[in-house]
This record gives structure tokens, C-alpha cells and sequence, in this order.
């Protein structure tokens, strides 16, 4: 019986280095089986047990993904001659590379105008996004503060989320606002729908995604760079500029060492 083909990647979906994977695997490398398992970082995907692992390696803007060069540099012996990484007890080889173009989108909360732009005060990605954009964001959001995400991806999630907060908050605002005389007092206010509008997540993953937000920017107009994928099935977000920059990025993908994959540990 062939065991399962399953390959780590830093997500979450839609990020680009799942974009990445989608494209290369399967490919004559794997088996047409294979399955990608989301890791929430770079690391995490690198200490995973699975078969394949797809990480970001590099762009043409901000040079090397420091994360993932921190990982390939912790372990010795990864490299071409599986013979030799195997005595040496190393967990993978590089098998491929392969370069994509990565177009960055300014994303933020349905509420927000273009005109409203100048006023958000965080923007939250990839520190490899960020770096990206710099001119951008200098030029277009002289306010904001950067905040490094672990993916893009999450961070258009994290925006999402308070995204659906913040208009819960106005919402039951309002509703205070309107009705605080005809409330008796046993059921004072309406109920409190927490997460009900959370693009699917549970209200713990949800609290978890929003811990890579500072606490004290939270209530505060922000925006996410990400691809335009990112986007797609989160609520109360809009695209406001696409291609704010372009890039080639180069992924890699690398293999398990034989007798080192184990699918266990995953996230
Ligand atoms: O895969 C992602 O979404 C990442 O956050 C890593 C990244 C960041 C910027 C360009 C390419 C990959």
C-alpha cells in the first residue's frame, strides 16, 4: 500500500508560498496525491515531519527570506548528495527551486475610503511584503506602523478579523444608542455575537490569529499587503490597489531525507 504523499507549506491558504506549492506540486517530483498541510510559520514547516516542505527563499527586491535561511543554516548536510546528507543524519535536500511572480495588493477594511487611506495607522505582512512595498508605504501611508506578520496571508486574516469586530462594535453601539430605554434590565442588551461574523474560524483560532496584531493597534484602522487570492472568502475586506508592487519571488522546495518523514507533528 503506498503511504501519503504530503508536503508542509507556510499558510495559510493563499499565501503565496501556497500558491507556490500549488503550482509545483504535483509535479513529476511527487505523486499526484500529494496533499499540502498548512504550517502557521516558516519554521514550523521546517520542523515539520512531512514529506515535502515549500518555503520562500528569495525576491528580487528584498533579497533572502531570513527566516528560511536561518533554518537551511541550522542544519549542516543539506544538499545534493542525498548519499552524504543521509550519513550525516540531515532532514532534507533541496530538490527544486522555482521562481513566481508575486503582485502585491493594498487591502483594507470595506469601511475605509480611499479617501480615509492617510489615516491608517498600522499595515500588517510578511516582513519580506513589507520591504517590498516600502516606497508604497512611505509615499501612500505616511501614518501606519509596520507590523511583521509570520505570512501575508494572515495577516489579510488578522484584518478580517477586527475588521468584522470593529463593525460589530458599531453595530451594537448603535443599537445601544436606540434602545437603551426600552431595555428591561434582566436582559439589558442584545446578545453578544462574539466572532459571529468571523470568516469561518473558531473563537479560539480566531483570538490566536489576532495575537500577531498589537493589542494597542487593534481598534485602529489598519490594512494588510497580500496577494489578491488572500482575499478571496474573507468578509469586510476590499482590494484598494493591486500591483502595489511586482516581483519575482523564488520558492524551494525541499524533501524529506529517507526514513525522516512522519506526518506527526503538524500543526
Ligand atoms: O507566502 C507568503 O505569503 C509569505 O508571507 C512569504 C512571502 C512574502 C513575500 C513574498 C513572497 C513570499
Amino acid at each position: 500500500m503506498s503511504s501519503a504523499v504530503t508536503a508542509a507549506y507556510l499558510g495559510p491558504a493563499n499565501s503565496y508560498t501556497h500558491q507556490a506549492a500549488l503550482a509545483l506540486l504535483p509535479s513529476s517530483l511527487t505523486r499526484p496525491t500529494t496533499t499540502l498541510i498548512p504550517y502557521t510559520s516558516i519554521a514550523a514547516a521546517y520542523e515539520s515531519r512531512e514529506t515535502y516542505a515549500v518555503l520562500p527563499l528569495e525576491n528580487t527586491i528584498f533579497g533572502v527570506v531570513q527566516e528560511t535561511l536561518g533554518c537551511l543554516l541550522s542544519s549542516e548536510g543539506e544538499g545534493d548528495d542525498e548519499d552524504e546528507d543521509e550519513k550525516k543524519g540531515a532532514r532534507w535536500r533541496i530538490v527544486q527551486t522555482f521562481d513566481k511572480r508575486v503582485e502585491h495588493c493594498l487591502v483594507v477594511s470595506s469601511s475605509c475610503s480611499d479617501e480615509q487611506l492617510d489615516k491608517i495607522a498600522w499595515v500588517a505582512s510578511h516582513e519580506q511584503a513589507l520591504g517590498q512595498c516600502a516606497k508604497f508605504i512611505k509615499q501612500r501611508l505616511p501614518c501606519a506602523q509596520l507590523v511583521k506578520t509570520p505570512s501575508t496571508a494572515q495577516a489579510a486574516e488578522a484584518l478580517a478579523l477586527l475588521s468584522s469586530r470593529q463593525k460589530l462594535r458599531q453595530q451594537q453601539q448603535q443599537q445601544n444608542d436606540t434602545t437603551t430605554i426600552s431595555y428591561p434590565s434582566s436582559s439589558a442588551h442584545p446578545a453578544h455575537p462574539v466572532c459571529s461574523e468571523n470568516n469561518g474560524q473558531s473563537a479560539d483560532e480566531a483570538e490566536d490569529e489576532l495575537e500577531i496584531i498589537p493589542k494597542q493597534l487593534q481598534a485602529l484602522p489598519g490594512a494588510a499587503i497580500c496577494s489578491e487570492a488572500a482575499v478571496e472568502g474573507l468578509e469586510g475586506l476590499r482590494i484598494t490597489r493591486k500591483g502595489v508592487q511586482d516581483v519575482a519571488g523564488e520558492f524551494l522546495v525541499l524533501e524529506a531525507c529517507k526514513g525522516t518523514a512522519a506526518n506527526s507533528d503538524r500543526s
